[in-house]
């Protein structure tokens, strides 16, 4: 019986199966956006189990657990790394319909060659083969990475970050995958946070001097970008779960800081205007440097108190935003854009009800010589599974130009995860080869197969400039 993970997974048409088999399958992994443990990389991590390199930080498989009633001490809690399996693998069965159902399946295969469905029944037994070959050097942090064909990497570093681990892995002359930070000053722009202050110490600990004034703290700021740009950094990411647009005179600026360091709560205007300039400052600093920009708008986050106090952030309750942006965004591109000073950006919003208003906003700030320049980003977070990342490939399709996007990344904390870009890649060739299908599109597949490989690959490679 043919497995339920096969060659041609997802690939309704011949169409599709040659422009997966024959162009995207090969192809090397730019994972331009993730979230793993660059001290893991730098350290080539060993990992004891399955379960720690499977369950340990994917918050997406912890919300699952979650929903099915599962304990917490089984998903992030004291149980043991066993008992944690053994509910994942009670629970799996039951994600059918969301992506871990697809992932978990590709995961166990590609790197494990599991073809059974995991489950109760055969938990013990899979638990075992797979805890074998993690003890091989294959299933390092950095064998992970390797058998994956992953050419780059970018992970997701705060300015505080001194970056020794990057420094650490790219003296590794024998690892050929390249690493570099993404800057994402996040922390720094959320004036109105109770953690506020505590981040200006750590970040006057970090630039050797006080940080006293709101010039102060754009200059820090843009000297972090400096010290990132020397360490191979090119590209920043900023979240946001509210997007500010507001002017000020530094006059302005310098009250709304002092009243922030002395304690005084501010108004939504004031932080606002905090955030709009100093993120203006550090995008007309990302252009300096030919960084590319990323802006990850409306999750909400941490809206659990119960659960934040307990876990912290991350940790898989964050929400899908219902606010609309359309009028700032346009604003913070424009304010960047009339001075010439807009960076190649990635726009990605969380609510797929704003996939047109960045697809179509995207085309309105492109740049002369470069292709693509604006993005309309791929699936993000609650739109990476098999419909959202539809979804976004018909919205830039019908708004922009799909054959400039520089495609998938994996966005996750787990070295499993590059299955992602395999899913992407058949989602992508199966929805190409249906327009071939349908006639919506020439069966020139050699033609149509060149566009599949420049969003799975070579517009990446071009758009953050990798050798
Ligand atoms: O996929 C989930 C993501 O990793 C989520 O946890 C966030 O980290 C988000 O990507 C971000 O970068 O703000």
């Amino acid at each position: 019986m043919k497995p339920f993970i096969h060659e041609d997974f997802l690939l309704q048409s011949e169409e599709a199966r040659i422009l997966y088999h024959e162009y995207a399958e090969a192809l090397p992994i730019i994972d331009y956006h993730c979230h793993l443990d660059p001290k893991a990389i730098a350290d080539n991590k060993r990992f004891n189990n399955i379960a720690e390199v499977w369950l340990g930080g994917d918050h997406y498989k912890w919300r699952a657990l979650r929903t099915f009633g599962i304990e917490e001490r089984y998903i992030t809690g004291n149980a043991s790394d066993e008992e944690k399996f053994a509910k994942w693998s009670e629970v799996l069965p039951y994600t059918v319909g969301n992506p871990l159902y697809h992932w978990s399946a590709l995961e166990l295969k590609a790197y494990f060659g599991v073809e059974e469905q995991l489950s109760q029944d055969n938990w013990r037994k899979i638990y075992d083969h797979c805890n074998t070959l993690i003890a091989q050097d294959g299933f390092t942090a950095r064998g992970l990475i390797t058998r994956s064909r992953v050419k780059w990497i970018c992970t997701t570093d705060d300015p505080v970050d001194d970056l020794r681990y990057h420094e650490q892995i790219a003296g590794d002359k024998e690892f050929k995958t390249g690493v570099t930070s993404t800057f994402r000053p996040d922390k720094a722009l959320l004036i109105e946070a109770e953690s506020f202050p505590g981040y200006v110490a750590n970040l006057e600990q970090t630039v050797g001097y006080a940080i006293t004034s709101y010039e102060l703290m754009e200059r820090a700021l843009l000297e972090r970008i400096e010290y990132f740009d020397q360490q191979g950094c090119m590209i920043s990411d900023h979240g946001f779960s509210h997007l500010p647009y507001a002017e000020a005179p530094p006059s302005v600026l310098e009250t709304i800081f002092s009243k922030r360091l002395s304690g005084e709560t501010l108004s939504r205007l004031e932080c606002d205007q905090y955030a709009t300039a100093l993120f203006l400052a550090m995008g007309r600093k990302y252009a300096a440097h030919d960084w590319a920009m990323q802006l990850h708008i409306g999750a909400i986050r941490n809206p659990n108190t119960r659960m934040f106090r307990e876990l912290g952030p991350d940790t898989g309750f964050d929400i899908i935003g219902d606010r609309s942006y359309a009028d700032n965004l346009y604003k913070l591109l424009d304010g960047l854009d009339r001075t010439g000073e807009l960076p190649r950006t990635i726009l990605y919003n969380l609510n797929a009800v704003q996939n047109d208003v960045l697809a179509a906003m995207a085309g309105s700030f492109q740049g002369e010589g470069v292709k693509g320049k604006i993005q309309f980003g791929s699936g993000w977070w609650y739109n990476d599974q098999k419909d959202g990342m539809i979804k976004q490939i018909t919205s830039l399709s019908n708004l922009g130009l799909l054959s400039c996007f520089v495609g998938m990344l994996t966005d996750s904390r787990s070295f499993l995860s590059y299955t992602r870009h395999e899913y992407f890649r058949r989602i992508l060739c199966n929805h190409i080869g249906g327009w071939v299908t349908s006639g919506e599109a020439p069966r020139d597949l050699s033609f149509l197969g060149g566009i599949v490989q420049d969003i799975c690959y070579h517009n990446a490679n071009r758009y953050f400039q990798l050798t």
